[in-house]
């Protein structure tokens, strides 16, 4: 068995007198979907913020290639972060709006990659291409796109980083069913070119059954299944 990309040991987080986790526990093996599905308030966002260190968790673990990203200092976390992205539920709050789609698409680029011009240009065009957008699209602000295509944007941006792990927290909620299908089917293609492994948070079981390996269901904080999904990852 390949070592996880993220394992999650006995998570638990409270605020103030209120325990939103209770030792939550689980895995996500290298290019695997896991699913986490709760009702609203059951904690699902918060596990995926306490991931990428945007909450602090009261107790547990949270291992990512087998280390412990919690008793890691800033500058250790900050060479692993580009490693582990998150998507929100409204990605529009990921772009710059006063920028062009593709000044906000390779923004992330200019950041880590070190590329100079010429290059940084045509890995930008590479991962347009790659998640689907046309020029028009790109040369367009962001409050002139769809959501469909704000979140290829999103994606775009986040592959430049070349993750390991995403958590995708409800990323298609805003979309109607027809988009919702064509996003699923990129993040799908993504995983399947890059080996990326996938959080995907909802509370919708049908988009969950759709494209996840396994599902984590998580009631009042704890998680109290995991479901074997046995079949292939295309719709
Ligand atoms: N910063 C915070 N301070 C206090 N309480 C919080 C904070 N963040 C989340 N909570 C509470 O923790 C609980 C779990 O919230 P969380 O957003 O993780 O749930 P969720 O399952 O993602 O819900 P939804 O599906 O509605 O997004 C909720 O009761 C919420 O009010």
């Amino acid at each position: 068995m390949p070592l996880p990309v993220l394992t999650i040991n006995g998570l638990a987080m409270s605020f103030g007198a209120s325990e939103v986790l209770k030792n939550v526990s689980f895995s996500v093996a290298p290019g695997e979907t896991m699913g986490l599905f709760g009702k609203s308030g059951s904690g699902k966002t918060t596990i995926g913020r306490c991931i990428v260190w945007l909450e602090k968790p009261t107790g547990g673990e949270i291992l990512v290639h087998g280390m412990d990203i919690l008793s890691m200092r800033k500058k250790e976390f900050r060479k692993l972060r580009p490693k582990i992205q998150m998507i929100f539920q409204h990605p529009e709050t990921s772009l710059d709006p006063r920028m062009k789609a593709f000044e906000n698409l390779i923004e992330p680029l200019k950041l880590h990659s070190g590329l100079k011009k010429d290059a940084l240009l045509k890995r930008g065009e590479e991962l347009a291409k790659l998640t689907g957008l046309r020029p028009e699209h790109l040369a367009r602000y962001p409050g002139q796109l769809s959501g469909g295509e704000i979140q290829r944007i999103v994606l775009a941006r986040i592959m430049a980083l070349s993750p390991d792990f995403i958590v995708a927290d409800e990323p298609t909620s805003m979309l109607d069913v027809s988009v919702q299908a064509q996003i699923l089917h990129l993040m799908q293609k993504l995983q399947r070119e890059t080996g990326v492994s996938y959080l995907l948070i909802s509370h919708d079981l049908e988009v969950l059954r759709k494209i996840c390996h396994r599902i984590a269901y998580l009631e009042n904080g704890t998680i109290t299944s995991i479901e074997n999904i046995n079949r292939g990852i295309r719709i």
